[in-house]
């Protein structure tokens, strides 16, 4: 039997929207990245937001994780509305994060150790999630000896080992190159799938994004940006994301999004320009 808590979606947003205003107080502008923005995310749901560039969805990332303050609407995160950080969620950037002078366990424990948990149980657990993300023997290498996927394998455990019931993801694996970001993704479906936290999953590419995903919802071009498709894929799991990339249910979703996304990616290479 489902608890209420189950029941209860992870994340719901609701008439979202974010203005920013820059300027220096004589001449202010106002820019509204995202309007009407209605969003809601099962507890152990893969969801994935693609759009243009430029058309909110770090924005969207970063509301949700309690980094910047709506200009309007609510984040209800397992039906408590969020103020503040979102101490449910773990947040991997595109961005490399590692403390350069800590070893690989002594980054993967550095929230542990933040939260006070005991030196040696915080080890332990470190050591347990170095393996999980094949990093067994690496425990003392330091981030500029480990290679990019290394590395972001170590941000992946950093992530998990606090236990997180929501996974903010933005553009996550973007930076590597296509075969270690196919075994990158490969091994987060992987632990997803053992865990099932929710995900929310922000990306440009399109093949990740259905790949990995239980829906994947498209962005509107900016400004008031917000949500015009949503779309379930059907795909059975576990999945290979190289593998599922050839079937050829995978290809008819694709066309589908891409039907509704190319349209927006064309308005917002406009939008962009014009804001030039
Ligand atoms: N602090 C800010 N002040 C003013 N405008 C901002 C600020 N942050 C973001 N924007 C604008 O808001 C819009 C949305 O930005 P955001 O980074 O959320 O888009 P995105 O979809 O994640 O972009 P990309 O796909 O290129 O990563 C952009 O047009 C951006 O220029």
């Amino acid at each position: 039997m489902n608890t209420p808590e189950t029941n209860t979606p992870a994340i719901e947003i609701s008439d979202l929207a974010c203005t920013f205003i820059s300027g220096d107080g004589k001449k202010e502008s106002h820019y509204t990245a995202v309007r009407d923005v209605n969003l809601s995310i099962r507890a152990g749901e893969f969801v994935s937001i693609v759009g243009p560039t430029g058309c909110g969805k770090s924005t969207i990332l970063n509301m949700t994780a309690g980094l910047l303050k709506p200009s309007h609407g609510t984040i209800r995160i397992f039906g408590e509305p969020l103020s503040g950080l979102n101490r449910r969620a773990g947040y991997m950037f595109q961005a490399e994060n590692l403390m350069p002078w800590r070893s690989a366990l002594g980054n993967v424990i550095a929230g542990l150790e933040f939260k006070g948990v005991k030196k040696s149980e915080a080890i332990e657990k470190g050591r347990h999630w170095l393996r999980r993300v094949g990093l067994a023997g690496f425990e003392d290498s330091y981030p500029h000896h480990l290679s990019g996927g290394m590395r972001k394998r170590v941000s992946m455990a950093q992530t998990l080992i606090m236990d997180p019931d929501i996974i903010l993801m933005d553009e996550s694996f973007s930076a590597l190159d296509i075969q270690t970001r196919q075994l990158m993704e490969n091994l987060l479906l992987d632990l997803w799938s053992g865990e099932k936290k929710a995900v929310l999953f922000i990306t440009h590419d399109l093949d990740e994004a259905i790949s990995m995903s239980d829906r994947v919802i498209v962005m509107s071009a900016g400004p008031a940006s917000h949500p015009i498709g949503e779309f379930l894929i059907d795909l059975p799991r576990p999945r290979d994301v190289t593998e599922v990339r050839g079937d050829p249910r995978f290809v008819s979703l694709h066309r589908s999004i891409w039907n509704v996304l190319r349209e927006e990616v064309l308005k917002g290479y406009e939008n962009q320009m014009q804001r030039k």
